[in-house]
């Protein structure tokens, strides 16, 4: 979808499979832009910390009330005026909806690697509940942003830090100027 011009800092959701580089990259870009910044797992009922920690992949029921304590959070900031950044897997088009339904304005910001990469980055993860084996379901349900969604697509190949210049820059378009 087109970007639009806007005045009011951005609030963003970065989103993608498991290990795709969400946590690393939305907070180098909360730090860069100066916007609060929080974490999916944190929002998580222990009940699918405990699922996903046992190799169970979350059904939507399971991710229903997450869903909406993370666009809790996205309203908040955008009616605040304060801008944001927060990390959510936001797999399928109906959980953007869900996230939407708080903050009609989120940009979604798509972090995309193949598969092999991703689970070679998983696999040297550590201190992390989520195992390496849900990669396959978080696949599976992957649903690309349509062209009626507000948000952009980064492969993430380069380094965080690049990543993070592309999203300034992406964002800087939204904002009406260049980051
Ligand atoms: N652009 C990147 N290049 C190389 N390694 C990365 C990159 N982004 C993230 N990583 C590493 O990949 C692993 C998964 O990243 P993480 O940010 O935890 O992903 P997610 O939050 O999407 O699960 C971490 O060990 C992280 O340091
Ligand atoms: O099933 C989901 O909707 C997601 O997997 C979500 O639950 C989250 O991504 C996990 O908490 C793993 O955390 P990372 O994505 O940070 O690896």
């Amino acid at each position: 979808m087109a970007l639009s011009v806007e005045t009011e800092p951005p609030v963003v959701v970065v989103m993608g499979v498991s290990g795709v580089g969400k946590t690393t990259v939305a907070r180098l870009l909360a730090d860069r832009l100066g916007l609060p910044g929080a974490e999916a797992d944190d929002f998580h009922p222990p009940e699918n910390i405990a699922k996903m920690s046992a190799g169970v992949p979350l059904g939507d029921r399971d991710r229903e009330p997450w869903l909406h304590a993370l666009g809790r959070w996205l309203g908040d900031r955008a009616t605040a005026g304060t801008g944001g950044v927060v990390t959510c897997s936001a797999l399928k088009r109906q959980y953007r909806d869900t996230l939407r339904a708080h903050c009609p304005d989120a940009f979604f910001l798509h972090l995309s690697g193949g598969h092999e990469l991703v689970q070679d980055r998983l696999a040297h993860r550590v201190g992390h509940f989520m195992p390496t084996s849900l990669l396959d379901s978080q696949y599976a349900l992957l649903e690309p942003l349509q062209p009626d969604e507000r948000g952009a697509v980064l492969d993430v190949g380069p380094t965080p830090a690049i990543l993070v210049e592309s999203a300034a820059a992406l964002l800087g378009h939204v904002n009406g100027d260049l980051a």
